[in-house]
């Protein structure tokens, strides 16, 4: 018998009210004894004075009682709705390690949720998405996973694959002279359509995977474009040092923004030239490090300058930069529609002149290239390397050679996918996915 665990599943800390979660077998005893009453009515909230052994009350508050197998775990479980504050959890615990049980481990009751057959893998990742989400966009992409709609995608994908490979099983049931070549010839173009829809998903930009994360964007630009001025802009708050002396960033400063429902990281970096000394030079490789990581970059130039444009700040942009001309204030002459054949806003970080343009078009650009439709979609690492090994095994699929091993590669694929879902897995990768939850998830 699995042990009954207990955590508070609300925030730690002082709070009008906190909920605690039991789940195990002796959930409903621990209740009983807790109340020194029978069990209430399932699924009911009903008062009660929670008294220890000694018949100390330690709190008066809520009890629910959800016997399995109806219960988030399919465990018995109970929740207690108890008043917040650090005497009341510290009575409370003491009581339940008395009754035998004990403290939850991060994510424990997820992963009974999912050993219990009640959530897969993605709903699982979605609870934790969801409670660690920080904008709205990250928010609805949590609630669209736990809604099942990723995992009914990857089940469907899976009956394709199971289907295909019974139709090869009969044909492989066939004796050889009188093989059906358009029984074989079907499992071809099922396996190839599959396998586009498969490449299909894997080519989006990894949408799903930036929103859950976060999306980069990078400055780059000269020393002295006023890279670091336009981030304390955008932050509102004066997070990296500003001088009028080139080279004064060398680190990379990151700062966190919420662009319209985004997560952003925007990183400030060094200006990029011939470096001085080695300290700006590992700089400079940072910088560069850095933009080529990066989602998005925006090339910094220093509108005064226009049309000597720097080369090295030039040499970075590609289809992925926005261009902003920075210093517009400083600038009287008439600046250049595009650079080196890219858009340009101009702004000042000075006075914050065309701050909102340049807002609004890093939003638009963001929404045209990652932005996430209704249609599931990876929202991990991990989905996205058991789908591309799916796609690998399926186009190892080949019906005109041997029939055992092009099964075998329909087999592998369908592995694949399966772990997505948590059908198929190993305690290790387990560990991975429950381990980033918090106690009481
Ligand atoms: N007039 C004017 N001055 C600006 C503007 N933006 C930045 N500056 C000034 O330009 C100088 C350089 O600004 P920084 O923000 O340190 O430039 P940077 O690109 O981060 O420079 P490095 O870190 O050395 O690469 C400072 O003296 C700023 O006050 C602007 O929009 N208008
Ligand atoms: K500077
Ligand atoms: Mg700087």
């Amino acid at each position: 018998m699995a042990d009954t665990i207990y955590a508070l599943a609300s925030g730690a800390g002082r709070a009008g009210i906190a909920v605690w979660r039991l789940s195990g077998e002796g959930s409903g005893s621990a209740l009983s004894s807790l109340t020194g009453c029978p069990l209430p009515p399932a699924r009911r909230a009903v008062r009660a004075v929670l008294r220890d052994h000694d018949g100390e009350p330690i709190d008066d508050g809520l009890v629910l009682w959800f016997p399995a197998p109806a219960s988030f775990t399919g465990e018995d479980v109970v929740e207690l709705h108890l008043h917040g504050g650090r005497a009341v959890a510290q009575a409370l615990g003491q009581a339940l390690a008395r009754l035998g049980l004990r403290p939850a481990e991060p994510g424990e009751f997820s992963r009974r949720a999912f050993a219990g057959g009640k959530i897969d893998l993605t709903h699982a990742e979605a609870i934790a998405d969801l409670v660690a989400a920080e904008t709205s966009a990250q928010r609805r992409q949590a609630l669209r996973q736990m809604d099942g709609s990723l995992a009914a995608l990857i089940e469907e994908w899976r009956r394709r694959l199971v289907s295909i490979l019974a139709r090869l099983e009969a044909a492989i049931d066939f004796a050889e002279e009188d093989l059906p070549s358009s029984l074989i010839d079907l499992t071809r173009t099922e396996a190839a359509a599959l396998s586009a829809d498969l490449a299909r998903h894997l080519a989006d930009n990894r949408r799903g995977e930036i929103l859950r994360d976060g999306l980069h964007i990078t400055l780059l630009g000269a020393p002295n474009a006023g890279k670091s001025s336009l981030l304390n802009r955008l932050a509102g708050r004066e997070a990296a040092i500003v001088s009028a002396e080139a080279g004064t960033t060398r680190d990379v400063i990151e700062i966190h923004l919420d662009l319209a429902g985004w997560p952003v990281i925007l990183a400030d970096t060094a200006g990029l030239r011939e470096a001085a000394g080695q300290i700006e030079a590992e700089g400079v490789r940072r910088a560069l490090a850095r933009a080529e990581a990066a989602d998005l970059k925006l090339a910094v130039f220093d509108a005064a300058l226009v049309p000597n444009l720097d080369e090295a700040t030039c040499e970075v942009i590609d289809d992925a930069t926005l261009v902003v001309l920075n210093k517009r204030d400083l600038s009287s002459s008439l600046l250049p529609e595009t650079v080196a054949g890219r858009p340009v806003v101009a702004v000042s970080a000075k006075t914050g002149d065309g701050l909102d343009d340049l807002l609004s078009w890093i939003g638009e650009e963001v929404q045209q290239r990652f932005a996430v439709g209704p249609a599931p979609v990876l929202t991990r690492a991990r989905h996205r390397a058991a789908a591309e090994a799916a796609e690998r095994a399926l186009s190892g699929f080949d019906p005109s050679g041997d029939l055992g091993l092009a099964a075998e590669s329909l087999r592998a694929a369908a592995t694949a996918l399966g772990r997505i879902t948590g059908r198929v897995e190993t305690d290790e990768v387990l560990e991975a996915i429950f381990r980033e939850f918090c106690i009481g998830k």
